[in-house]
């Protein structure tokens, strides 16, 4: 069998007996003449697909082994070797792993379910992970007087989504933080895995983000982070699809609100819908918050009951 042939046959089992898949599946008997469907083990989340996204996912999974082999040129078993992408193991021969799906899922809903740019999404993605090297950026140590009070997670909103918060305010030495650029990124990326590593791809895959600016100014802004803040916010545009469900800005000063905007061109509109400028002050931003988030998993300083950070 070719390794096309293979592949669709992982993908697509025809055969009409009872058997075990490759994948684990008992695959039902199918009417004489008619090729059987491959059963598609199910979650919450994937029950969520529509059918317009089904047919999409199906094929964009006979995409797969040809996406992997543009991802990993130099690579020769690249078609059928497995791959880890935020913690989910796909390869070609288990595709239809509901978490796969659901993480598949994500590269076709951020481009409006179009197979074809979904791969090259995808590609691009697996691409950046090597070229940036994510892994050693998770490992990498990073000085804790310099990064250790700029990221917290802490709580789950009211469906079990994780809360993630960025102290990007002016009450720390943000020329330390953004004096190298690359390392901050390194920091960055590694604190949006950790975030990642909450999400099961079962039940929940997108987490809340918070953007906390208490305290900056338009000094902070100066070339280095001002630079950072584009270039993180245009590797989480390109490489960490529907990841996010909400992003709340709070303590913005409101004589800069219309940073904001400068941010436009640079996300999908779909992201920028699911973005709010909050004001400032525990309870002008518990307000927004709460709607989301248990007053027990939220921070006192966000107007919440939760003595955490
Ligand atoms: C003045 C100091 C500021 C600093 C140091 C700063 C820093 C950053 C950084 C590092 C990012 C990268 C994305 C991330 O980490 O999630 C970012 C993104 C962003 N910032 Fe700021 N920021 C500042 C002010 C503001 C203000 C006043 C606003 C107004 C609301 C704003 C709105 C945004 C938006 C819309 C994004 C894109 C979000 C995304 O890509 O997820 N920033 N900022």
């Amino acid at each position: 069998m070719s390794e096309t042939e293979a592949t669709q046959a992982a993908v697509a089992p025809t055969d009409s007996e009872h058997r075990e898949t490759s994948y684990g599946v008992i695959q039902e008997s199918a009417p004489e003449g008619l090729a059987a469907e491959p059963i598609e083990p199910k979650t919450a989340l994937t029950d969520q697909f529509t059918p317009k996204e089904w047919d999409a996912l199906k094929a964009f999974r006979v995409e797969i082994p040809d996406a992997l082999a543009s991802a990993y040129p130099d690579k020769n078993n690249a078609k059928t070797a497995a791959v880890k992408l935020w913690g989910v193991t796909i390869e070609p021969s288990n595709l239809l792993d509901a978490k796969v799906s659901v993480v598949l899922m994500k590269f076709l809903r951020a481009r409006n379910l179009s197979v074809s740019e979904g791969k090259t999404m995808f590609i691009a993605t697996l691409r950046w992970r090597d070229q940036f090297n994510v892994e050693a950026a998770c490992k990498e140590a990073f000085p804790q007087d310099v990064f250790g009070q700029l990221g917290h997670i802490y709580g789950q909103d009211k469906a079990g989504r994780p809360v993630v918060y960025n102290v990007y305010g002016g009450n720390q030495d943000l020329k330390a933080v953004f004096g190298d650029i690359q390392r901050f990124l390194r920091w960055r990326v590694a604190f949006m895995e950790k975030s990642i590593e909450l999400l099961d791809f079962e039940t929940t895959d997108q987490m809340i983000q918070v953007h906390d600016y208490a305290g900056v100014s338009m000094t902070s802004r100066d070339t280095n982070s001002k630079n950072a803040a584009s270039e993180a916010s245009s590797i989480f545009s390109s490489h960490y699809p529907e990841l996010l469900h909400k992003k709340y800005f709070v303590n913005v000063p409101s004589y800069m609100t219309w940073i904001f905007w400068l941010f436009k061109p640079l996300m999908p509109s779909a992201t920028l819908a699911k973005m709010s400028v909050v004001g400032s002050g525990a309870s002008t931003i518990g307000k927004a918050l709460l709607a989301e988030v248990n007053a027990k998993q939220l921070p006192t300083r966000y107007g919440g009951e939760a003595e955490a950070f």
